[in-house]
């Protein structure tokens, strides 16, 4: 990447954001929390885990959606949610994430982080990352526009009509882009990308941001067979840099990523019905009712 590619690419991205925030759009509010400046602390992992959700709750008029859902996960782990249409999946990483307040119940980040008492922006900027299920890159920017989108810019203290990269964030920028796989395509508009390379470069603009924690929401739907294998490798990649929750209805790829020894947690009706290793709960009678055996 040259200096001349940054400064035109940090050019762009400035009119970009500003033209989006005049016109006020859906968009223009996802620029402003992509460069929203990141607060994050050390997570306590001491206890050894980095997500701790107990006995939690959450009715939709008088719909239980989550019952008593326990779950824990492990730094560096990567794990796996199936589950049938309704199950809570979804419910789930809303709560994580701020956008839904249980009724009732514990959320930890770690073991000092009470996530209950922090909204969505702060949750992001506390190291939590979502990906949701379809891809929303800025179609008119390049792939590399939109990760330095992504980046973490305090435009309190830096203005933003004069930011540069730094040499940390240019290897973080390369590192990014070699890892999900699009350094070849570095200048082309996204817009143009495939639907995989798409949710490839949405899972690099939240690699920028340098999540502990990834919630990704059925990452491979629409994918065709060679992407889904190359989605498989990817997130073996980030397991142990970061603590990743998948969920994912395609069985391949949850073989391909959860392995004879990663843990998978089925979720029905709200709670864990079955958790452990992929043949375990394969072969685990209720979950074959609710869900495998359909
Ligand atoms: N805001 C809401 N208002 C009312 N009901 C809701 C709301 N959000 C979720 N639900 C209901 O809660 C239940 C759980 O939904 P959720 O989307 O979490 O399931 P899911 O496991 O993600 O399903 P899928 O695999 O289809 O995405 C469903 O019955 C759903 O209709």
């Amino acid at each position: 990447m040259t200096p001349d590619l940054m400064e035109e690419g940090a050019l762009r991205v400035e009119t970009y954001t500003r033209q989006r925030a005049e016109t006020g759009t859906a968009s223009g509010d996802r620029a402003a929390s992509y460069a929203r400046p990141a607060v994050a602390g050390e997570v306590d992992v001491t206890h050894g885990r980095i997500l701790y959700l107990e006995d939690v709750s959450v009715s939709f008029d008088g719909f239980k959606a989550i019952k008593g859902l326990n779950l824990d996960i492990a730094p560096g782990e990567l794990r796996c949610i199936i589950g049938p249409n309704g199950a809570g999946k979804t419910t789930m990483m809303d709560i994580i994430t701020g956008k839904t307040r249980p009724d009732s119940g514990t959320v930890f980040f770690g073991s000092t982080i009470d996530l209950l008492r922090h909204n969505e922006p702060e949750i992001a900027a506390l190291g939590i990352g979502r990906k949701f299920q379809k891809p929303t890159v800025f179609e008119d920017l390049t792939v590399f526009e939109n990760l330095e989108l992504a980046l973490k810019t305090d435009k309190r203290v830096r203005p933003s009509m004069f930011f540069q990269l730094d040499s940390a964030q240019r290897d973080r920028l390369a590192e990014v882009l070699h890892t999900i796989h699009l350094a070849p395509h570095v200048r082309r508009q996204a817009g143009l990308l495939s639907h995989g390379q798409k949710q490839w470069l949405e899972i690099g603009m939240l690699l920028m941001q340098e999540p502990k924690l990834m919630l990704l929401d059925e990452p491979v739907a629409g994918m065709t067979d060679e992407e889904t294998a190359r989605t498989a490798e990817l997130f073996l990649t980030l397991k142990g840099k970061h603590s990743l929750m998948v969920v994912e209805h395609d069985m391949h790829f949850i073989r391909a990523i959860a392995g004879d020894t990663g843990t998978v947690t089925v979720l029905a009706e709200g709670s864990v019905l079955a958790q452990g290793p992929l043949d375990k709960v394969q072969a685990d009678e209720r979950v074959i009712e609710v869900y495998l055996g359909r």
